[in-house]
């Protein structure tokens, strides 16, 4: 929480304002931000200063495992987040590679479980990863990767946290993620999320220990409209002690994830909140 509090106060004493043509809006922005998540030691890195839906985080995440391209299967696991991605980006909706209403096109684990190879043919990057950690291998190159730029104009936004690293060291898991792209208030409160339990669950399923997540940023950002909730609510409120994720020992496998698994096999413990904060969402 320390963390990412101080990201967010390092961007409003420091950022420096940039237009941003997609949105039509300025962000107070500064580059490169790292933040490290003990999932060993089950510290998640959930945020205290407003109150955070957790569960629409891991929903997504679960999407992209399971390489949903469509906001309809999101809003079934859970979340409404790619609605206006898929159905009010005036972009996505003029591009004639849009399938209709709620189609997302070729994003994320779209992608990343059906990567598309110059022979022709696809490789399920997820599914190579797991079969490799599963039995012990790391080849130094574990990465689930969903940023293909030639399949830009295909989806309807370009993934922001666009790499997972893995890496295993005796019998410990790690993970190095990337995000090229940061929306501080509202992107960074899911993200740690998802980069904690992505590598909670891929532990669980290869029979490894979880290690530490290591989150790289490069561009984070406050977009003008969110400024004064961040500097006048949130950052003057003190955090709580961070809760504890809670995990069914009972996900196995790649599956599993792929075919029962819930928001009901997630919970949280001793989840203590400030009051929620609506912040503007930039289309
Ligand atoms: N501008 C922008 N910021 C993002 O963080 C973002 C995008 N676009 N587009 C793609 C996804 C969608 N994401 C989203 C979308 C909506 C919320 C949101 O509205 N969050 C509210 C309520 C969540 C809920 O009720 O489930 C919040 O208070 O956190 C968060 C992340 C993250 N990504
Ligand atoms: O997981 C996510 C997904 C998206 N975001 C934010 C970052 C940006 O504010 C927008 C994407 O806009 P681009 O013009 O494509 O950079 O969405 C996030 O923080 N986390």
């Amino acid at each position: 929480m320390k963390q990412y509090l101080d990201l967010c106060k390092r961007i409003v004493d420091e950022g420096q304002w940039v237009n941003n043509a997609r949105t039509n809006k300025k962000c107070l922005t500064v580059i490169n931000a790292d933040l490290t998540y003990d999932v060993g030691n089950n510290q998640f890195p959930l945020v205290t200063t407003r109150k955070s839906f957790w569960k629409s985080a891991i929903a997504e995440i679960l999407g992209y495992l399971r390489g949903y391209q469509n906001a309809a299967d999101f809003r079934a696991l859970g979340t409404k987040t790619w609605d206006a991605n898929a159905n009010d980006n005036q972009a996505w909706l003029n591009n004639p590679n849009r399938k209709g209403h709620d189609d997302m096109g070729l994003i994320y684990g779209a992608l990343g479980r059906a990567f598309p190879k110059p022979s022709g043919g696809h490789v399920d990057l997820l599914k190579q990863i797991v079969e490799d950690l599963s039995n012990g291998i790391d080849n130094r190159g574990e990465i689930l990767t969903f940023y293909h730029p030639g399949a830009f104009d295909l989806g309807c936004l370009r993934p922001c946290m666009y790499e997972h690293h893995f890496s295993l060291l005796g019998d410990t898991l790690y993970l190095n993620s990337t995000q090229r792209s940061c929306d501080v208030p509202l992107g960074l409160n899911f993200n740690m999320v998802q980069v904690y339990v992505l590598l909670a669950l891929m532990a669980q399923i290869t029979g490894h220990k979880p290690g530490k997540a290591y989150h790289k940023i490069v561009n984070a950002h406050i977009y003008e409209d969110q400024l004064a909730p961040m500097r006048d609510i949130q950052l003057t409120r003190e955090p709580f002690d961070p809760p504890k994720l809670i995990i069914n020992p009972e996900i196995k496998s790649l599956k599993d994830i792929e075919t029962w698994v819930t928001l009901d096999d997630f919970s949280v413990e001793g989840y203590q909140h400030h009051d929620a904060i609506q912040y503007p969402f930039a289309v």
